[in-house]
């Protein structure tokens, strides 16, 4: 079964939709991340969610109960929003505590939940520390232990790394999927970082103003956007007009393979910057380097042809030209898309 699904759910704000007829389950277990551009609904969804917006339209479900009507605090849900204030006059311990006593648990029990819950966000024995002293990681890992205090049957999280610098992001991230498949926590994320998104999610959710434009496993929406909007979303910029005609696609940029089974006649043709190789001039399609870009393990090329959109390639280290060179620049199948 589903632990939440949605149903046709509308929010307007004035004559603008929010959320526009929105479908989506998350089943038990699972972690899915809504990821798109500001304004596209992802923060409105969660707050539909945990009642603390009314849908014009639709319903949401969870574990199968219809929710309308339910106020927040009985859903069951746990929220962890993107200023995640703190009390700061409390300690760490009274923070993780908070949701516990509300509902009347035991200060005993409430103390060994504490203690289980700072172990598993890796901040044992903080219990005393105010947390006014903690750095940012650190009050992002204590009001995570917060929002899973009272085991919530669906946690959702706004932006939950937003404020954090990158390489603590990835490493959290990681901790955090552990520490969900370790729980068993069904999980409804929100951000507008993609590779956040993608390191943390069973799924994918990509939002278009108040729609759904795509749903996934990463890979999935990784290896076929379903648009160009899609593709472009995902930092895919080597989108160009194509008529596909058998195993080949005519373009701007000359002739180029796609992969077999590919749709035949007009479409917008996505190259990946992994399938763009780059060979002497003569033997590719002419092109100046117009920048090149250290990525870690590769290196990115930009690359002007004479006609048609900007191309980017991905190259390796070793080799990269630079900007100015000429180079030549063919394309591998499988890295062609042909966007729906
Ligand atoms: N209280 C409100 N009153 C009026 N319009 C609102 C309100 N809340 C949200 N909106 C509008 O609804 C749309 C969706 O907003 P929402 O906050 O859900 O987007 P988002 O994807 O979470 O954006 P961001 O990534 O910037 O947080 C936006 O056009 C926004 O201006």
């Amino acid at each position: 079964m589903s632990m939440l699904r949605l149903e046709g759910v509308t929010v307007r704000f004035g004559e603008r939709a929010a959320l526009d007829a929105v479908d989506l389950e998350v089943a038990e277990h699972e972690i899915v991340c809504v990821l798109g551009p500001s304004g596209s609904g992802k923060s409105t969804l969660l707050r539909v969610v945990a009642g603390l917006h009314g849908a014009d339209a639709g319903r949401v479900f969870l574990a199968g109960e219809d929710q309308t009507g339910v106020a927040t605090h009985r859903r069951g849900v746990g929220l962890m929003f993107q200023d995640h204030q703190l009390f700061p006059q409390r300690d760490v311990a009274g923070n993780v505590a908070f949701g516990l006593r509300m509902r009347g648990t035991g200060r005993a029990e409430a103390g060994r939940r504490v203690a289980r819950l700072l172990d598993l966000v890796g901040l044992p024995d903080a219990q005393r520390r105010p947390v006014g002293a903690l750095s940012g990681g650190e009050q992002q890992r204590v009001a995570l232990a917060r929002a899973l205090a009272p085991e919530p049957r669906l946690l959702m999280l706004d932006e939950p790394l937003g404020q954090l610098d990158r390489s603590l992001r990835e490493r959290l991230v990681v901790e955090l999927r552990e520490l969900f498949g370790r729980l068993g926590t069904t999980v409804l994320a929100v951000t507008h970082d993609q590779s956040e998104a993608f390191a943390l999610a069973d799924r994918v959710v990509v939002m278009r103003d108040g729609r759904i434009a795509q749903a996934g496993t990463p890979l999935e929406v990784w290896q076929r956007p379903a648009s160009e909007f899609v593709a472009r979303f995902l930092g895919f910029d080597n989108v160009v007009a194509a008529t596909v005609r058998g195993d080949a696609a005519d373009t701007v940029w000359g002739t180029l393979p796609v992969p077999a089974g590919t749709a035949q006649g007009e479409c917008r043709l996505l190259v990946r910057p992994a399938g763009v190789r780059l060979v002497p001039v003569a033997e590719g399609l002419a092109c100046e380097v117009t920048a090149r870009t250290f990525r870690g393990d590769h290196v990115v090329v930009r690359l002007r042809p004479a006609d048609g959109p900007g191309i980017e390639a991905a190259c390796p280290l070793g080799g990269a030209p630079e900007a100015g060179d000429r180079v030549g620049a063919a394309f591998v199948a499988d890295e062609v898309v042909a966007l729906p």
